[in-house]
């Protein structure tokens, strides 16, 4: 790789020592430990905070510059007494802020393992700064490792800016999963053209204003949780805001990765996730698709922040508009299945409050028995059906009103319907 840009950086004293206390703020010490997607997560995150603060340092440029800062705590340590290291200018300003950043890490060290040794990089050395050489290495390639990074840095999230444009249903569910997570309601905001939606986020301790720009200004990752037909609307007012230091996350329906990129500046980092309205009580299942800028660590970091809101998957774009039928509109049929079972039960003479809450712990217990046995559906319906009984009777006239064909039928429609949204908003952003 030709580095040379990298290694010409004239960084000034303000420059490096924001640089240092963002990496101290960030826990440097409880991250550095050779989880490469975990580094290249909390440089990323360093990355956003500057651009933030107006220097404009690529991910590169900043693992670079702490390498360099590095060398130089290493070569002070073993050569206490040698002039100071000339590769940083003015070492000596940076230098109680590096000893307080290395000399109170290493945590996961175990016993025995000279750290300093396996960590400790020179200015000749051409390894990749972030990536350090301690002991239980993890491949950056599977969930289950993006899930190990998610649970063993919890706190980085809490570092970062969320906006909300859009102050919905689908934004306020999201927003509280997140916060019931580790991010703070101080560091996030939203927007939404009226007040009326913004109440219940004021609640929360969220920030509210009614410029969709003063979010994406603030944020790190902004979500764009406005109905489908305003998202291009929404996102030609944003444009000229979004950096490189943003991830945009959209919720909307139907509209499609291409359209967010073409509506993006070029290079944008674009997520299309789609969510349900469960998310509200931590419940939710979620699918997302990264756009053609959106790297695996984009992902990670998605995750990690949506991980309270429920089951969070990732899969190629193909199948949001499937996820959208099944589950984004999906919980609307549960909900019209509950309804009817609770009208039922009100027209053999239950009275209706008792009836409805009989249904809904009906419809949660069922849910929940499915999930957590991992049976099949047909399974466990078998096991309630006793031969000759009750159950087989309802299920026979369920079966002649065609339920399950038209349960099908909805999924196949709500897809459609999504796709269709798709090519809509496509055509629309080409106007
Ligand atoms: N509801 C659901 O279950 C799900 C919804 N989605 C998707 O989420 C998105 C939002 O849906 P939902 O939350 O239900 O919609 P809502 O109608 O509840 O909320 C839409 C929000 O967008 C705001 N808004 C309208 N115009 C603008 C604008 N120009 N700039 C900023 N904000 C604006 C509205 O403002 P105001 O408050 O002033 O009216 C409102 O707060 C949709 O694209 C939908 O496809 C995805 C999965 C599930
Ligand atoms: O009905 C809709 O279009 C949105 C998307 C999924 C749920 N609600």
């Amino acid at each position: 790789m030709d580095d040379s840009g990298i290694k010409k950086q004239n960084w000034d004293v303000k420059e490096t020592e924001l640089f240092l206390e963002i990496l101290k703020e960030l826990d440097m010490k409880k991250c550095l430990d050779g989880r490469k997607v975990r580094n290249n997560k909390l440089f990323k995150v360093a990355h956003r905070r500057m651009t933030a603060a107006g220097y404009h340092r690529s991910v590169d440029q900043l693992k670079f510059r702490w390498k360099l800062l590095k060398s130089a705590y290493y070569k002070c340590k073993r050569e206490p007494d040698s002039p100071a290291p000339t590769k940083i200018q003015g070492w000596w300003r940076y230098e109680k802020t590096m000893v307080a950043i290395m000399e109170s890490r290493h945590p996961l060290v175990g016993p025995g393992v000279n750290s300093d040794r396996n960590d400790e990089v020179t200015e000749e050395s051409d390894g990749e700064a972030s990536v350090l050489h301690w002991p239980q290495p993890c491949p950056d390639n599977t969930t289950q490792n993006l899930d190990l990074i998610i649970k063993m840095d919890p706190e980085m999230d809490s570092q970062l800016k969320i906006g909300f444009i859009g102050a919905g249903n689908m934004a306020f569910g999201i927003a509280k999963g997140i916060l019931s997570g580790n991010v703070l309601p101080a560091n996030v905001k939203v927007s939404a053209p009226s007040s009326r939606n913004l109440g219940r986020f004021q609640e929360l301790g969220i920030a509210v204003t009614h410029s969709n720009i003063e979010v994406v200004c603030g944020s790190d990752v902004v979500f764009v949780a406005v109905k489908p037909h305003l998202v291009p609307l929404v996102l030609n007012e944003i444009a000229q805001h979004v950096t490189d230091r943003h991830m945009i996350v959209s919720v909307a329906a139907g509209v499609t990765l291409a359209t967010l990129e073409e509506l993006l500046p070029e290079n944008s980092v674009a997520i299309r996730l789609m969510p349900n309205l469960p998310c509200l009580v931590q419940e939710g299942a979620l699918l997302f698709a990264r756009g053609s800028h959106a790297k695996q660590e984009d992902g990670a970091l998605l995750r990690s922040l949506l991980h309270r809101c429920g089951l969070v998957e990732e899969g190629p774009e193909a199948w949001i508009d499937i996820h959208t039928g099944l589950s984004g509109s999906g919980v609307a049929f549960v909900y019209l299945f509950a309804e009817a079972l609770a009208e039922g039960a009100v027209k053999m003479g239950m009275p209706s409050a008792l009836a409805h809450s009989i249904a809904s712990q009906t419809v949660l217990g069922a849910g929940r028995l499915l999930r957590d046995s991992g049976k099949h559906p047909a399974q466990l319906r078998s096991e309630v059906c006793t031969p000759g009984g009750t159950t087989i009777y309802g299920l026979h006239t369920l079966e002649q009103g065609g339920v399950r064909a038209s349960t099908m039928s909805a999924v196949e429609s709500a897809t459609e319907r999504a796709r269709e949204l798709g090519r809509k908003s496509t055509a629309g952003s080409r106007k």
